[in-house]
């Protein structure tokens, strides 16, 4: 089974650039986690930052009882070794073919003898699709197969920790979804804890247990997926529904002026091509393929989340509610708790406000309500 992640006031700069600060997050153990924000908010730098590549100054990340942040290089490389990481472009060495690459970490860190790891590849290549392609260079197949390759690679060492990083960039939609299936098969097959770097909304809005957000150098909330797709935070709905009206600009934040002079643009009936309807609202989430093991993330996540349930704003609340009772939208519950699927167009659960106590946005996997001082 995979291991929880404990982040905890993780600040990182480059230089006199803070990128982003006090961020605290819990990954729960086996469960399916995405990270969505702007172009250059850091996203990359996180992951980069939980598998040790970059050394955030202050805060710790705890995997298996090891701060990273604190550990010997031994213990480090150690922990290295849970990991399995799929960047963003795959990652793959352009002079080795699939088997070779895919080969690369059992003959780096393991002393496997061929036959063990020829046994190994073809079935981290069976799982994704590309038995056949094992002689072809990365140079000879499309992204997708490239982007399948580098997975293969990231669960050849069995690990317990799964990175994403952009798994959809580059990726027409329908690839997408197979890739989005492929990790939540995954997933149900090994049971690893899965981070998911993205800015694709259907995926964030489909696939994870747990859905967070960085803004403005902050993390915005970190939690159970229906509590982001119910948010009335600004910056979410911008993000979840890729309007330009909002808090997000073209490059960095926006200024007031930009923002007043783009609502009175939009009272005055300039129309920016934005959706018409709000996509905010719980779209029912992915599951393991006909005939694959069932998520054993999804009975500890029923669970966990019953425990925080009261601590969780009310729309959240109420999404949850409803999934455990295994309610989609399709009967109608929808228009009521902001709970529909994309079908059937907007379901707009009554606004709240996330200042008030009982709707305060939550930003960890802590089963504690968030105290006046910020994440415990
Ligand atoms: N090694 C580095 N040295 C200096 N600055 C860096 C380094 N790595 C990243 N940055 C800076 O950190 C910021 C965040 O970059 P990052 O790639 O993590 O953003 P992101 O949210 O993943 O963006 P995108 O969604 O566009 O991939 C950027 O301003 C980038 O230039």
């Amino acid at each position: 089974m995979g291991v929880e992640v404990a982040v905890e006031g993780l600040t990182k700069s480059f230089g006199s650039q803070n990128i982003w600060q006090d961020v605290s997050l819990t990954l729960p153990a086996g469960e399916v986690s995405a990270l969505l924000g702007p172009s250059g908010t850091g996203k990359s730098v996180f992951l980069k930052s939980l598998i040790g590549l970059l050394r955030p100054e202050q805060g710790s990340i705890v995997i298996d009882g090891t701060d990273i942040l604190q550990c010997s290089s031994k213990e480090l490389y150690e922990i290295r070794q849970m990991f399995g990481v799929l960047f963003q472009d795959g990652a793959l060495f352009g002079s080795m073919d699939l088997f070779d690459n895919v080969a690369f970490p059992l003959r780096e860190h393991t002393k496997k003898s061929e036959s063990e790891i020829r046994k190994i590849v073809m079935e981290k290549l069976d799982l994704n699709g590309l038995i056949g392609a094992e002689n072809k260079l990365p140079g000879e197949i499309s992204g997708g197969m490239r982007k399948r390759a580098g997975l293969a690679r990231a669960l050849v060492l069995d690990p317990q920790i799964i990175l994403c990083d952009e798994p959809d960039s580059g990726l027409d939609p329908v690839r997408t979804a197979y890739l989005s299936q492929l990790i939540i098969d995954i997933n149900a097959q090994i049971d690893a804890t899965v981070l998911i770097v993205t800015h694709n909304i259907n995926l964030a809005r489909t696939v994870p247990d747990n859905l967070g957000m960085l803004f403005r150098k902050q993390l915005v909330m970190f939690g159970p997926r229906e509590v982001l797709l119910t948010s009335d935070e600004p910056v979410v709905e911008q993000f979840l529904n890729g309007r330009k009206i909002g808090p997000i600009g073209m490059s960095e934040e926006k200024d007031d002026a930009q923002m007043a002079a783009e609502l009175a643009a939009q009272a005055a009936g300039h129309h920016d091509g934005s959706p018409e309807e709000d996509v905010r609202g719980i779209s029912r989430q992915m599951e393991a393929s006909p005939g694959m093991p069932e998520r054993q993330a999804v009975a500890r996540r029923q669970a966990r989340v019953r425990e925080i349930l009261h601590t969780l704003p009310a729309d959240a609340q109420k999404g949850i509610l409803a999934s455990l009772e295994g309610r989609y939208g399709a009967d109608g519950f929808g228009d009521e708790y902001g709970y529909g699927s994309e079908q059937e167009g907007a379901h707009r659960a009554p606004s709240h406000s996330a200042s008030d106590p009982d709707t305060e946005v939550f930003a960890s996997a802590d089963p504690q309500p968030p105290s006046a001082e910020g994440r415990s």
